[in-house]
């Protein structure tokens, strides 16, 4: 049943993704910049302005010092060899300047692509870290409606395509724009009937420009989705692996794959072809120009009305001309991209937080907690606004260990998110120590209530670090200390490095129990004053569970605790149970009790003890809840 949920979620999520990536940038590419995007944007780059003037100065010299060089050459024709100035030491010195030159081109073009690269690279990385800051302050609602997949594209590649906006685009509008600009200027000192002959060709590049640049970008769009269509492919085939050779169906996905890979490389084919094109079309003009130029020119030094140097210097200028042109339209599509990439990632600045402190909040100190805890006439329910909560009461004093069972989808762990306030109720209030949670600082709230999860989270890094979640205020002798009283402090004597050992992400390579036993430590160094179990123990064996049952005999001591069980084996000793069904409790009492009154927590009890132990599980248990508060 779980299995089923996580894979349809994976196959939604791959399916949002396609929409998000894939038709993604057909679709997105028709979205107008956004102005607020453009004002955030640059409002990161305003504090780099000093790198930016210092590259736009390398820009300059770099430029002058390439296009002098012809003009350098022209100086010695005309002015030397031509007016008879055989001079041997002003060639020599001619020839060390254009060194020079060449030299201070070198210099400054590799400082100007550094300091773009610098100032890029440090703008994508400040959006990168408020971008991670801000999606982590989102509330649960939020995660709900957006698959994980597209927010780590958000993250990883639309940031990058942002890199790309300052290191490609920016650099070639700056640094071509600028060279197209020198080099007509130089033109006109040339000579100005000359030049205006050649600025006759503009209207044509511009027109070769215009009829490849739609075709141009319809051939990256396609080769894009297709290739995003592939990648999604895969994943998806990665993820259903399982179903698949179950299923025998590699053939099927085989086919679908080569059809998928066939689009893929046709698609990427004609977009090469066009790029190919386009250059070697721009390349054609080019030669066309210089024959022009050789024709016109020529006349004119048969003529005597220019100098030879001219023609040469003219002739080399009209050659230059067309790389910056054809460089700037080659920045259409990463420009296209980077706007798409850009409109995303103001979405998600512009997405508030549905769960806020309030303005005036209510600062209590976390030690005087005594953890009691109130749901008054709580009404809640998803976006869907289907209620899945109904003017429920319970009220749970501090220290009192309470046990939550009820049937699937009965709202258990919804309960429990309200008590984090990952969701806000829609009626009614819920009280720690008489105080509403809307009145509290979230981060003291998080800081009462630890949470213990059916899958606890475990982050790559030493066993020490995981327990204290980084924390380095809390010792390792605290930690020691927290894994000698849930009982891990033995398997983890027997590791490799002690508690040294490094966990690797997830904690695989730990058992099921090894790692709650650690997530039961963590609750020990932190402390909370409320700690939940939401299944916690629906994956162990017996044995781990009587080692689990044990350290949350230690860790629920003097704490209030709430726990959701999948076996009725761990609530059992609690002081209550509640019995969950459609929102609502419909029994309460504590284990004798509810057997006594022969309900519906006396048909689980009966299953739970062995005629059908699936069904007793299936009817108790169900999924755990995926968000987490607090330690755990
Ligand atoms: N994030 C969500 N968005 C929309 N509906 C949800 C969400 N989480 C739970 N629900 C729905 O709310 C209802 C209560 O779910 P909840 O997870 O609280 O039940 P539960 O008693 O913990 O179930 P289980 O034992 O299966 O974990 C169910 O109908 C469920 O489908």
């Amino acid at each position: 049943m779980r299995f089923k949920r996580r894979e349809a979620a994976l196959a939604k999520a791959i399916d949002i993704r396609q929409t998000d990536s894939g038709a993604d940038l057909a679709a997105h590419s028709n979205n107008r910049p956004n102005k607020a995007a453009y004002k955030g944007l640059y409002q990161f780059a305003k504090p780099h302005r000093k790198t930016f003037l210092a590259m736009f100065g390398c820009i300059i010299v770099a430029i002058a010092a390439d296009l002098l060089q012809p003009y350098l050459v022209k100086v010695a024709i005309d002015d030397h060899l031509m007016a008879g100035d055989r001079s041997a030491k002003t060639l020599f010195i001619i020839a060390g300047i254009y060194l020079l030159l060449s030299v201070l081109g070198f210099v400054f073009s590799y400082l100007q692509n550094n300091l773009m690269q610098l100032a890029g690279q440090s703008i994508v990385a400040s959006i990168r870290k408020k971008l991670f800051r801000h999606i982590t302050r989102q509330s649960m609602s939020y995660f709900d409606r957006v698959p994980s997949g597209s927010l780590i594209t958000h993250v990883s590649s639309d940031t990058e395509s942002l890199n790309q906006f300052f290191t490609s685009v920016l650099l070639s509008v700056l640094r071509d724009g600028l060279t197209l600009l020198f080099i007509i200027a130089l033109m006109f000192q040339l000579d100005v009937q000359m030049t205006l002959y050649c600025l006759v060709l503009l209207p044509i590049i511009a027109l070769n420009a215009f009829a490849f640049r739609s075709y141009m970008r319809r051939t990256y769009q396609m080769a894009r989705t297709n290739l995003s269509r592939l990648v999604a492919f895969v994943a998806e085939n990665l993820a259903g692996m399982r179903i698949i050779q179950v299923f025998h169906q590699e053939r099927e996905q085989q086919t679908q794959f080569d059809e998928k890979n066939q689009l893929y490389f046709r698609s990427n084919m004609r977009e090469i072809r066009t790029n190919v094109l386009f250059n070697r079309s721009f390349e054609m003009l080019g030669n066309l120009s210089v024959a022009f130029v050789t024709w016109l020119g020529g006349n004119a030094v048969l003529g005597e009305s220019i100098p030879f140097g001219v023609l040469f210097a003219f002739i080399t200028y009209i050659r230059q001309f067309f790389q910056p042109i054809n460089n700037i339209s080659q920045q259409w599509n990463t420009l296209q991209s980077a706007t798409v990439s850009l409109n995303r990632i103001w979405n998600i600045f512009d997405t508030v937080p549905e769960v806020q402190d309030a303005e005036k909040v209510r600062n209590v100190d976390v030690s005087a907690v005594k953890g009691k805890i109130d749901f008054d006439g709580v009404k809640f329910g998803y976006n869907d606004g289907i209620p899945v909560i109904h003017k429920l009461d319970l009220h749970v004093q501090p220290g009192e260990m309470i046990g939550i069972v009820g049937t699937t989808g009965a709202g258990k762990s919804s309960l429990i998110s309200l008590l984090c306030r990952f969701y806000e109720v829609q009626e009614g209030h819920v009280r720690i120590d008489g105080t509403d949670v809307r009145e509290l600082p979230q981060e003291t709230l998080h800081r009462l209530i630890g949470l213990v999860q059916q899958e606890p989270y475990l982050y790559s890094g030493s066993i020490i670090d995981n327990v204290r979640l980084f924390d380095e205020t809390i010792t390792r002798e605290q930690v020691i200390e927290a894994c000698k009283l849930v009982g891990a402090d033995t398997l983890i004597g027997r590791m490799k490095d002690g508690y040294d050992t490094r966990l690797s992400e997830r904690g695989s390579g730990l058992s099921a129990g090894e790692r709650q036993l650690i997530s039961f430590a963590r609750i020990i160094v932190f402390k909370p004053k409320i700690l939940i179990l939401d299944e916690a123990t629906a994956n162990l064996d017996s044995h781990s569970e009587q080692l689990i049952q044990e350290a949350l005999n230690v860790v629920s001591k003097g704490r209030t605790t709430l726990v959701i069980a999948h076996r009725l084996s761990t609530i059992m000793g609690a002081d209550r149970i509640i019995v969950m069904r459609n929102g609502a409790i419909i029994e309460e009492g504590n284990h004798r009790e509810l057997l006594r009154r022969g309900g519906y927590y006396e048909e689980l009890y009966k299953h739970s003890q062995g005629s059908n132990p699936q069904l007793a599980a299936g009817a108790v248990g169900g999924r755990a809840s995926k968000k987490s508060c607090g330690v755990g």
